[in-house]
C-alpha cells in the first residue's frame, strides 16, 4: 500500500459556501421558508435584478454583462495590450521593451516615504562586473540560517515594512507585513473570436471584488434556468483591465519584500486558454525591473544581487528551460534544504538580458514537446528572481539567500479531470496535475494558517516551491477565467479552487460574506408579508398524511419558477392566478386571516430562528457532501496513480468504501435532523395559522 494513498492532500470542491444561486433559493428550503412566509417577493426582487442585466446588456437573447468596475485603462486594450510607455514591444502578449531606466508606474507612490531615493546614477562595479553571470549548478534554495544573519522569524507578520531601516541596517528584524499573506484575484479576459464566432455569451458579471457567473442550466423538463454563483475575491478583473494593472495590483507590492528575507509566489490557475500565460508572462519583467530599481537605488552598495532560473514539472519531471530542456533532480541536503540539482541559475543586472532569458525559457517550453500548446498546459513552468547577498562584500564566495519571487503558470486546471482517459499516460498525467494542485491548495492554506506543517510532500510542485513555504512568505494566486457560456463549469471550478484557498483564510472574506449575507436576508424579513403557500412546498412528503383531508385550509400556490421567456429571453416571475390551479384544475383559494402587529413581530423572531437553524442544517449538508466529492475524487485520483503492477488496488477500494460509508452515516444524521426540523416547522406553521 502506497502511503500516498491515506494522505488527504486536497480538498477540491464540488460547492460554494458563498454561492447563493437564485435557483438554489427557489428549491431550498431556504427560498421555500421565504414563500412560506409569504417572502417569495424577495426572490422576486433578487431575480429582478437578473432581469435588469439581461434586459440591459442582451437583447434579441445575446447575454452580455455589463461590467460596472472601474475600468483601469482606456478602455480600448481588450486585445491589445498596451506596452509600457516609452517601450517598443519586444514580447509577446504585452509585455513591453524595457530599459532599466524605465521603471513600472506605482512603486514610486508605493513607496513615497523613501526619502532616499537616489536619481539615476551608476550601478556600483560588482553589479556591472557580469551582465550575465552563470553562476550556478545546483543551486540551494532558502536556507534561513544562512540570510543574513538573522534570528529566527516569528510566523506572525508584524509592523510596516521598513524600507528606509533596511537601507542602513543590516540587522533590522522588523518583517514586511502590510501585504497580506495570500492574495486571491480573478482575471476575467475578453471573449475570443472563436467564442464570439459561436455566439458564446458572456456569463460573468463583475464589480469591484464582486463576480458572478451567471449558468444557465436545464431542469429536467428540458426548461432552461439560470443559476447565479457570487463570489468575492481580494480583486476581480475584468476583461479591460491591462497587464500593467495587474501586475500593480497582484505582484508589485511583494516585490520590496524579498529584500527582507521573503519568500514570494504568483501563481496562474485556470483552465486552458483562459490567460494564464498571457497574465504570467509579463510579471517576471516587470517584477525585475522594479527590483533591479530597488537594487540600483534604495539598496545600492549593500551587495545585493539577482538571480535567474526557469524550469518545467512535466509528468512529474523537473526540466530546465534555460539549458535545452535538461533534466533536473531535486534532493534534500543535510538542512532538509530542497536543491534543485544542475539547475542554472543566471546573474543579472539588466532588464534586457532578464526579458532575452524569459523569452528563451518560454521558446524552449513551448518548442520543447511535440505538440506546443497541448502540451506546454500540461506541464507547470516556473521562473524564480532571487535575491542574493554577497558575504561581507566578498565576491569570491557564494552569495547567500535572502528572498526570492516565484512566478508558477500552472498546467491546465482541466487537465487534472483527465483522470478518466483512456491512455495510461495522460490518466497518469492528468492524476499528477491533480495531485499537484491538490497540494498546491493545501500549502497554501496551510500557510496561510500559520500551520506548522506545510504538507508539501504532497506533490513534485509543492516540494520544490518547499521553502517557499516555509518562514516568512506571501503568495499571490491569479485566478483566470473564460467570461463563455461554453466554459462555465471550467469557470466554476476555477473559482471554487481560488475560494478555498482564500476561505479558510485568517483574513479571508469569505465567513464575512456569508455573515452578511444572512444579515441580508434578516433584514429583508422585515419588509410586509405576501401570501403564505402550501406547506408541502417545503417540507415534502412527510407531510401528505398530515393534510389529509385539510386541503380547504390553505393556499395552494404553484412554487415560482424562473422561466425563460421564448420572446425576449428574460426571466418571469411565474406568480400569476393561472398558476393558482392544482393539477386537478381546481382552484385552492382562501383569503388569509387578518395577522396583528404583534403576531407579525413574534413570527418574525421565530422564523429568524428557524432561518438560522435550517441555515446550518443546509450548510452542514452542503459541507459532507462536499467532503464526500473531495475524497471521492481524490480516491480515484489515487487509483489511477495505484494502478501500477504491483500494487494492491483492492486495498485502495476497501478503504474508499470505509470512508462512503462513514459518510453516509453522517448524512444519514443530517436527515434525521432535518426530519426534527421538519415537525417543528409543522409546529410553528400550526401556531401561526391558529394566530397566535
Ligand atoms: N486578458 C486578455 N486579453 C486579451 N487576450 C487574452 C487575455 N487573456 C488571454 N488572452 C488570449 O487568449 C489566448 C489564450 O491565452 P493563454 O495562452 O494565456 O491561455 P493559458 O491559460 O495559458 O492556456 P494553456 O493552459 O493552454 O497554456 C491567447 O491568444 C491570449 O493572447
Amino acid at each position: 500500500m502506497n502511503a500516498v494513498g491515506r494522505q488527504r492532500s486536497g480538498t477540491s470542491t464540488t460547492h460554494h459556501q458563498r454561492q447563493h444561486s437564485d435557483n438554489f433559493l427557489e428549491a431550498s428550503s431556504n427560498g421555500r421558508w421565504l414563500q412560506s412566509a409569504g417572502l417569495q417577493h424577495l426572490q422576486s426582487s433578487s431575480n429582478s435584478q437578473d432581469f435588469g442585466y439581461y434586459n440591459g446588456g442582451g437583447g434579441q437573447g445575446t447575454r452580455m454583462f455589463k461590467n460596472v468596475q472601474r475600468s483601469y485603462s482606456s478602455g480600448s486594450e481588450i486585445f491589445g495590450e498596451p506596452l509600457t510607455p516609452g517601450a517598443a514591444g519586444r514580447m509577446n502578449n504585452g509585455g513591453g521593451q524595457v530599459s532599466s531606466n524605465e521603471f513600472s508606474p506605482g512603486l514610486l507612490d508605493l513607496h513615497s516615504f523613501d526619502t532616499e531615493l537616489l536619481s539615476e546614477m551608476e550601478v556600483p562595479s560588482t553589479f556591472d562586473a557580469l551582465s550575465l553571470d552563470k553562476f550556478t549548478r545546483g543551486s540551494s534554495f532558502g536556507d534561513p540560517e544562512t540570510y543574513l544573519g538573522y534570528g529566527k522569524q516569528s510566523d506572525r507578520a508584524r509592523g510596516l515594512p521598513d524600507i528606509n531601516g533596511m537601507k542602513g541596517s543590516t540587522t533590522d528584524k522588523e518583517k514586511p507585513s502590510n501585504v497580506a499573506k495570500i492574495k486571491v484575484v480573478v482575471r476575467k479576459r475578453p471573449l475570443n473570436k472563436k467564442e464570439l464566432a459561436k455566439n458564446e455569451e458572456d456569463i460573468i458579471e463583475t464589480h469591484s471584488n464582486y463576480m458572478a457567473v451567471h449558468e444557465t442550466k436545464l431542469k429536467v423538463d428540458l426548461t432552461e434556468y439560470v443559476e447565479k454563483h457570487e463570489f468575492v475575491f481580494d480583486a476581480v478583473l475584468n476583461e479591460e483591465v491591462s497587464n500593467d494593472e495587474v501586475y500593480r495590483e497582484t505582484v508589485e507590492p511583494i516585490v520590496p519584500i524579498i529584500f527582507q528575507q521573503t519568500k514570494a509566489t504568483c501563481f496562474a490557475y485556470g483552465q486552458t486558454g483562459s490567460g494564464k500565460t498571457y497574465t504570467m508572462k509579463p510579471l517576471p519583467l516587470k517584477a525585475s525591473r522594479d527590483i533591479l530599481r530597488l537594487m540600483h537605488h534604495t539598496y545600492r552598495n549593500q551587495g545585493f544581487q539577482l538571480f535567474v532560473s526557469f524550469f518545467e514539472i512535466y509528468g512529474g519531471k523537473l526540466y530546465d528551460l534555460l539549458n535545452e530542456r535538461k533534466k533536473l533532480f531535486m534532493r534534500e541536503d543535510g538542512k532538509k534544504q530542497v536543491c534543485i540539482v544542475g539547475l542554472d541559475e543566471y546573474r543579472v543586472s539588466d532588464v534586457e538580458t532578464i526579458q532575452d532569458l524569459i523569452e528563451r525559457g518560454n521558446a524552449t517550453r513551448s518548442t520543447g514537446t511535440t505538440g506546443a500548446n497541448e502540451e506546454s498546459s500540461r506541464s507547470h513552468a516556473i521562473l524564480q528572481l532571487a535575491i542574493k547577498r554577497s558575504v561581507n562584500g566578498n565576491n569570491s564566495k557564494p552569495p547567500k539567500p535572502v528572498g526570492k519571487l516565484s512566478f508558477i503558470d500552472l498546467a491546465g486546471s482541466e487537465r487534472g479531470a483527465d483522470t478518466t482517459d483512456n491512455d495510461k499516460q495522460t490518466r497518469t498525467e492528468g492524476a499528477e496535475i491533480n495531485k499537484s494542485l491538490l497540494a498546491l491548495k493545501e500549502c497554501i492554506r496551510a500557510l496561510d494558517n500559520d500551520q506548522n506543517h506545510i504538507p508539501f510532500r504532497g506533490s513534485k510542485l509543492t516540494e520544490v516551491l518547499r521553502d517557499s513555504f516555509v518562514g516568512n512568505s506571501r503568495t499571490v494566486m491569479i485566478s483566470c477565467i473564460s467570461p463563455s457560456s461554453g466554459s462555465s463549469e471550467h469557470t466554476l471550478n476555477t473559482l471554487r479552487y481560488a475560494d478555498r484557498v482564500k476561505s479558510l483564510s485568517k483574513g479571508g472574506v469569505s465567513k464575512k460574506d456569508v455573515l452578511s449575507a444572512t444579515q441580508n436576508l434578516r433584514e429583508s424579513t422585515s419588509v410586509p408579508l405576501a401570501p403564505i403557500s402550501t406547506i408541502e412546498d417545503y417540507v415534502g412528503e412527510s407531510w401528505d398524511e398530515d393534510k389529509d383531508g385539510e386541503d380547504e385550509d390553505y393556499y395552494e400556490e404553484e412554487k415560482p419558477t424562473w422561466q425563460k421567456s421564448s420572446k425576449n429571453d428574460m426571466y418571469n416571475y411565474s406568480n400569476s392566478e393561472s398558476n393558482l390551479k392544482k393539477s386537478n384544475g381546481q382552484m385552492k383559494w382562501k383569503e388569509l386571516p387578518p395577522k396583528s402587529d404583534a403576531r407579525l413581530a413574534n413570527s418574525d423572531t421565530d422564523l429568524d430562528s428557524l432561518l438560522k437553524e435550517e441555515e446550518d442544517l443546509v450548510n452542514a449538508h452542503r459541507k459532507q457532501v462536499e467532503e464526500t466529492m473531495d475524497i471521492v475524487r481524490e480516491e480515484m485520483n489515487l487509483l489511477v496513480v495505484a494502478d501500477q503492477p504491483g500494487n494492491q488496488l483492492d486495498d485502495y477500494i476497501t478503504k474508499l468504501n470505509t470512508i462512503l460509508s462513514q459518510k453516509a452515516d453522517g448524512i444519514l444524521q443530517l436527515q434525521n435532523r432535518l426530519a426534527q426540523f421538519q415537525r417543528r416547522l409543522k409546529e410553528h406553521d400550526v401556531l401561526a395559522s391558529s394566530g397566535r
